[in-house]
């Protein structure tokens, strides 16, 4: 990769350059990142204000920065730099990264899917089909970055332009033909996609989150639907069973499909049968009939294959390799995870942190119990963001016969002012049916310890994530570890209560209250 300076400048309105001119080969936002030949982009953040660190990148090996032309007094100026200056940094970061990585985008089939939830499962769903038709494919998203056969930890569920378009344009040298990628609505705000052209979009399901940062639902939605504008996206799949996807089906400008389990649908859901083993259901277009089933578990998870395979269809693999291909796909880490660690109850670990996908997964568990169980909900919410969904994340875990509510991830914020927002959205519920317990390991020993072979626990809000941090510790913190753990509690306990007549009261615990 290399691209002169000048001819960056060339491709900004109101752009100049200050200084020699210099061959770039990677660019980056962040000084830490910055290797030998790259520039710098400098901006100001939240926390942090970028341009604090224009002397370290250069001392990286930077051999130019960028800079808006607002903040060019606010930086001493050394005559040896080359300077890029831009009216507005974030605005042109995706345009400047397109053009160094050579616009890998157009080079590769770029399946972005967004919405609320089901991101990550569709991309991996998606993934399992088009591997399955022997593509080479990758995948950028929340639990990881997958480039052929190399796999990164992810810091985004969607890169910074810079990160993006240099992890593109590394599968485009690893051959790799498909990419199904996770598009946040901050990933879009923040013009991290800027420049980016996708050759799929995918809708999945909107509802209230990020609502601190969007401020509305609508402007959460304009932001997701920018996605599918004509100049991004060249063919959009949306779910019309959520109002605003029908609401997305009408505006896109781009041609496009529906899918859900509405009459009016082109891809319609019929006959969805949901087990511990996974979800079967018939998918019906035109005049053919699909039957497809996936390892996980839940009807959501119907729409969520069928994204995928219409997605993988439309880029050409056979519909029965898409069919195995899916039905292959033995999991995703963190959704809908049944852990047996040889205690009584159905246990599941799930990333659900929004009130619709917690109550949705109370619900499905509920259905696969049998009529005298009892489903346990572990929750809590995240801190230093999303304050204003809390007391229905509350709500939606009182939903439950048993709600205990737990620390989740509370950074700088303190764990028990967030317990009592959540607390706010359960006053209408009976008392007894909320605990709380402050610790997420003694919240999880209470769930397993107290619910028997009949009951559920569905422990929510952490999936795959294996670490927490309080304040400024981060420490381990893996949920299917826990429930491991209290499973031998369990064990050890009832073996020391063997001769005894009552092993463990139920009548203290809040389900069986
Ligand atoms: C609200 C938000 O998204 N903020 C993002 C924004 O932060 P910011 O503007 O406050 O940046 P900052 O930390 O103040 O730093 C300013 C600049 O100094 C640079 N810097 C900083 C330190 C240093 O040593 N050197 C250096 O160069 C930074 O790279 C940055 O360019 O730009 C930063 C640089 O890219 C991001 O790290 C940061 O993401 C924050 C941490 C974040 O948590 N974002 C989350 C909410 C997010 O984007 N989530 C979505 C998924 C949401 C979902 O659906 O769940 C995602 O796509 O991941
Ligand atoms: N199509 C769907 N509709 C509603 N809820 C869903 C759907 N798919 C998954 N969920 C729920 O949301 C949880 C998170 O799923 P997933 O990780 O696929 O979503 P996501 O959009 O990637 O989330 P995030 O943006 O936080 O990474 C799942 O564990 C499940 O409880």
């Amino acid at each position: 990769m290399a691209i002169l300076l000048s001819e960056i400048a060339a491709l900004i309105d109101g752009a100049r350059l200050i200084g020699s001119d210099q061959v770039v080969h990677g660019i980056s936002h962040d000084s830490r990142k910055v290797e030998p030949g790259f520039v710098f982009a400098a901006m100001k953040g939240s926390n942090q204000n970028g341009y604090n660190f224009i002397q370290t990148a250069l001392n990286m090996g930077a051999v130019g920065i960028v800079i808006a032309q607002a903040n060019l007094d606010t930086i001493s100026l050394l005559e040896e730099i080359s300077i890029l200056i831009v009216p507005s940094v974030r605005q042109n970061l995706g345009i400047i990264s397109c053009a160094i990585y050579d616009n890998p985008s157009k080079k590769i089939n770029l399946v972005g899917i967004t919405g609320t939830n089901g991101k990550t499962t569709t991309s991996f769903l998606l993934d399992s089909a088009l591997s399955a038709s022997g593509i080479r494919t990758g995948v950028i998203g929340t639990i990881e970055v997958r480039s052929a056969n190399k796999r990164y930890g992810s810091t985004y569920t969607t890169p910074e332009a810079p990160d993006l378009q240099a992890v593109l344009a590394e599968m485009v040298e690893n051959d790799v033909e498909t990419v199904s990628m996770e598009v946040s609505s901050h990933g879009i705000d923040q013009m991290r996609i800027e420049g980016t052209s996708f050759r799929i979009g995918i809708f999945t399901n909107l509802s209230p989150e990020h609502l601190d940062y969007h401020g509305t639902m609508e402007q959460y939605y304009y932001a997701k639907s920018r996605l599918f504008e004509a100049n991004r996206c060249g063919f959009v799949i949306i779910n019309i069973d959520d109002t605003w996807g029908r609401r997305l089906a009408h505006q896109v400008q781009v041609p496009r499909v529906t899918f859900g389990t509405s009459a009016d649908a082109d891809y319609r859901i019929e006959n969805t049968k949901v087990s511990t083993d996974g979800t079967k259901f018939s998918l019906i277009h035109k005049d053919s009939i699909f039957d497809l089933s996936t390892h996980i578990v839940g009807s959501i998870n119907a729409l969520n294959a069928t994204a995928a395979f219409i997605a993988a269809t439309e880029l050409g693999a056979p519909a029965e390799v898409v069919i195995q291909g899916i039905s292959q796909c033995s999991s995703v880490d963190g959704r809908f995870q049944l852990v047996e660690a040889g205690q009584p109850s159905m246990v599941v670990v799930d990333y659900a942190h929004t009130p619709d996908s917690i109550a949705n997964l109370i619900s499905t568990v509920r259905s696969l119990l049998p009529p005298n169980g009892k489903v346990f909900a572990v929750g809590g919410a995240r801190g230093g963001r999303d304050r204003l969904k809390r007391p229905s994340l509350g709500a939606a875990l009182a939903s439950a016969d048993c709600a205990i509510l737990t620390t989740d991830n509370p950074g700088n914020e303190d764990p028990e002012a967030i317990i009592t927002q959540l607390l706010l959205g359960t006053l209408d519920m009976p008392p007894q049916k909320v605990h709380i317990e402050l610790s997420r390991s003694s919240a999880i020993e209470y769930a397993v310890m107290n619910a028997c072979e009949s009951d559920g626990v569905v422990i929510v809000g952490r999936g795959h994530e294996t670490t927490i941090r309080i304040g400024e510790t981060t420490s381990h913190l893996d949920d299917r570890e826990e429930v491991a753990r209290a499973a031998r509690l369990l064990a050890a306990k009832n073996k020391s209560d063997f001769n005894s007549t009552s092993q463990l009261s139920q009548s203290d615990n809040c389900a069986h209250a």
